[in-house]
């Protein structure tokens, strides 16, 4: 982490807890939220309790996301939801081109591109997501792939940002994603700090303001050593976000280094 710099933790529920167990865990998480002044919270509840839970969250220093969001502001674009739709709903952010996205629903560089100017048009800070798999690690192209898919969005960032907004990137190692086998610290650092170098290429205050997440099987027993590195601004965790007690753990640990 870097000194003065606030931590971001954030909650990728994915498709779990769309009724009653997803308010419980969110009135939890603004529990956690007071144990925890020096860092900041996300979740990204399921569409369907979002309102619910920002209902709960309000004013409570647990801010909402949304897991996708569509490029129009309306339409008739069945089964999707707009970025209007979303601030409505209480959200901030918005996590974008998330590898299961990218893997499972054909979204490409461009459409996470088109969305992360969609997300700052209607005023939602972005999450967007990058990561090689197994095969491209292997292969030895995982700067060139990540490269890649940083480059496609980057300017859209640095228009619709302007100089005061806080945006994030996330670097997921897809192979790391529900395996329970994470990027040693080291290993994600390597990234964290080209995606630096990226970013201070086309702005240095971009880069300063950016915040880059690592997300991929983060759990209470790692995530102190990975949120240590210097590149490592916050985590984007999916499994571990779905219990108090884990995401909590996690927040601690970020909230012990940035204190
Ligand atoms: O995809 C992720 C967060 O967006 C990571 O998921 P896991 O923490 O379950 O590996």
């Amino acid at each position: 982490m870097r000194p003065g710099l606030r931590p971001l933790i954030a909650g990728n529920w994915k498709m779990f807890h769309g009724g009653g167990t997803g308010l419980a865990l969110a009135i939890d998480c603004t529990q956690i939220a007071q144990r925890v002044p020096h860092v900041d919270l996300v979740i990204a509840p399921p569409y369907t309790v979002l309102a619910a839970c920002s209902h709960e969250c309000e004013g409570k220093r647990v801010a909402l996301a949304a897991q996708n969001i569509h490029s129009k502001d309306k339409g008739a674009f069945t089964g999707e939801v707009s970025g209007p739709m979303l601030v409505e709903s209480g959200c901030t952010w918005a996590i974008i081109g998330h590898s299961e996205r990218r893997q499972l629903f054909g979204e490409t560089d461009a459409s996470v591109a088109e969305k992360t100017a969609a997300a700052l048009q209607f005023g939602l800070l972005p999450i967007v997501c990058v990561g090689e798999t197994l095969a491209e690690r292997e292969a030895g192209e995982t700067l060139a792939v990540v490269g890649r898919q940083v480059r496609a969005f980057l300017d859209i960032i640095l228009a619709g940002a302007g100089t005061d907004k806080a945006v994030a990137i996330a670097y997921e190692p897809v192979w790391a994603i529900g395996t329970g086998k994470n990027a040693g610290p080291a290993e994600a650092e390597e990234v964290h700090a080209a995606i630096r170098k990226w970013l201070t290429e086309k702005s240095a205050e971009l880069a300063k303001r950016t915040r880059i997440l690592y997300g991929g099987s983060v759990k209470p027993d790692n995530a102190k050593a990975l949120l240590a590195e210097p590149n490592v601004d916050g985590a984007l965790i999916g499994g571990a976000s779905l219990d108090a007690t884990s995401f909590g753990a996690i927040a601690e640990a970020a909230e012990t280094l940035a204190r």
